[in-house]
């Protein structure tokens, strides 16, 4: 017999493994905050369980993974609307994030990212933003599972003086999460045109040494493409494989604009894509060509980008946008099929983030980090589909239960690590005092 701390029964379990399958009536069991059994529920009498949770109407999945965000940002969310990237960037986020970002304001922006994000399914986000100390502290204190990528530009900020001092700092932040299980800390040089050879030569350089992943936005507009061939005579996906940027431990998110050549590049070096495309249409950035990538073997993965620029971290609405947009940009009503959508906002962003073997599946012997979702919904009917529905209509709103390495974070729509009254007492404490500024 089969010993465990929790046996869920489940309507249906959809684990995300080869071939897709839709497993209905059948039970998980976790021991420890791994998956120790997945079989029939009629089958489920050999788990000697300390708990049960009956799930009658409910579909188990992986917990979703938002493979880019800048999550504090969430306290800029409906600041700056209706603007092209570089005026977004330039005129309204640099400014605020200068005034305001301090280690109180990232706290107190990642909860409210936090939150958000495990009431619509997310258990696993990766972070690019100032302050990394202090956000991996709250995420610790939350429990959920994270990639921080420490933020490296040429000019100083808030949290530090410049490249030499982002990298003693991240480095250091590094070191002392090198035993944490749930977080992991990555480079995050911004983009190509915010950081110059030599700090693109020395991420390369570190990474590779360390066994280190890389995140960077990369051709998120034309714009972008046309300055580096007017600066570098490269463009550049071209500069980052001068520099050894690419390889298969980087993250390119957007690549919103993107030629054949990108792709061949992008594909030679097995490098990840990390689509983002409400942020994309938002900010009027390019459509990242999708079907394309995952044609020439990509691995593409899905972020939700900050709330300042989409403007929720909800991962099932992006999923959807992915799964709506890649047809049209394909011009093919069978690209981005629904069942690739989810892998994308799944094991494809455990694969971006290299940590396949522990989550983004349900799998026996993998971490126990998964999501149920009530499917009884009159949106949700009738059901011929549970993939169907999980794609293409709204289930953000029908997640129950989060639960991180067989932790609960949200019970039965409830957060158990976050106070969700002085979350938003503290988002309008925040409001109030930049409003009031203005
Ligand atoms: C160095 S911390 C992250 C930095 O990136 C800014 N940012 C947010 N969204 C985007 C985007 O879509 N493209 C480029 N830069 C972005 C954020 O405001 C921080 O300054
Ligand atoms: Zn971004």
């Amino acid at each position: 017999m089969t010993s465990a701390d929790l046996l869920i029964n489940a309507r249906w379990i959809l684990p995300v493994t080869e071939g897709f399958p839709v497993l209905e009536n059948h039970s998980l069991a976790i021991r420890e905050g791994q998956i120790v059994a997945i079989l029939p529920t009629a089958d489920a009498g050999a788990i000697d369980a300390k708990e049960t949770l009956d799930l009658e109407n409910q579909l188990l999945m992986p917990g979703l993974i938002n493979t880019h965000g800048h999550a504090a940002m969430s306290l800029f969310r409906g600041m700056a609307d209706d603007q092209p990237l570089h005026i977004w960037l330039n005129d309204h986020i640099w400014p605020a994030e200068g005034r305001w970002v301090n280690e109180e304001f990232v706290a107190d922006g990642i909860q409210l990212a936090m939150a958000e994000m495990l009431r619509s399914g997310t258990t696993c986000f990766s972070d690019m933003y100032f302050f990394p100390e202090t956000a991996a502290e709250q995420i610790r204190k939350v429990g959920m599972r994270a990639q921080l990528s420490f933020p490296i530009f040429d000019f100083p900020c808030a949290w530090g003086s410049g490249p030499e001092d982002y990298f003693q700092k991240g480095l250091a932040l590094r070191d002392s999460y090198k035993h944490n299980e749930l977080i992991q800390i990555a480079f995050g040089p911004h983009a190509p045109y915010t950081v110059s050879d030599e700090p693109l030569s020395k991420v390369a350089m570190l990474a590779a040494e360390l066994d280190a992943n890389i995140q960077i936005h990369l051709n998120e507009t034309e714009q972008e493409i046309q300055d580096s061939l007017a600066q570098h005579q490269l463009s550049p996906v071209q500069r980052l494989e001068k520099l050894g940027v690419l390889g298969p431990r980087t993250q390119c998110v957007h690549v919103a604009n993107l030629n054949d050549d990108d792709i061949a590049l992008l594909a030679q070096y097995n490098c990840h894509a990390v689509h983002c495309p409400e942020s994309n249409l938002k900010l009027a950035s390019g459509f990242s060509p999708v079907e394309k990538m995952r044609r020439a073997g990509i691995n593409v993965a899905l972020g939700t980008d900050g709330a300042a620029s989409n403007n929720d971290l909800d991962l099932f609405g992006e999923l959807r946008s992915a799964a709506l947009l890649g047809k049209a940009v394909a011009k093919d009503a069978a690209a981005v099929p629904d069942y690739y959508a989810i892998e994308m906002a799944t094991i494809n962003g455990a694969r971006a983030l290299g940590i396949d073997h522990l989550t983004g599946s349900l799998e026996i012997g993998k971490q126990a980090d998964l999501i149920a979702l009530d499917m009884s919904a009159l949106e949700q009917q009738p059901l011929y589909s549970p993939v169907s529905q999980l794609v293409y209509t709204n289930m953000a709103s029908r997640v129950r239960h989060s639960w991180v390495r067989g932790k609960a974070l949200l019970k039965d729509g409830q957060l158990t690590t976050l106070d969700i009254n002085e979350v938003i007492k503290r988002a309008q404490y925040w409001q109030s005092n930049i409003s009031n500024a203005q």
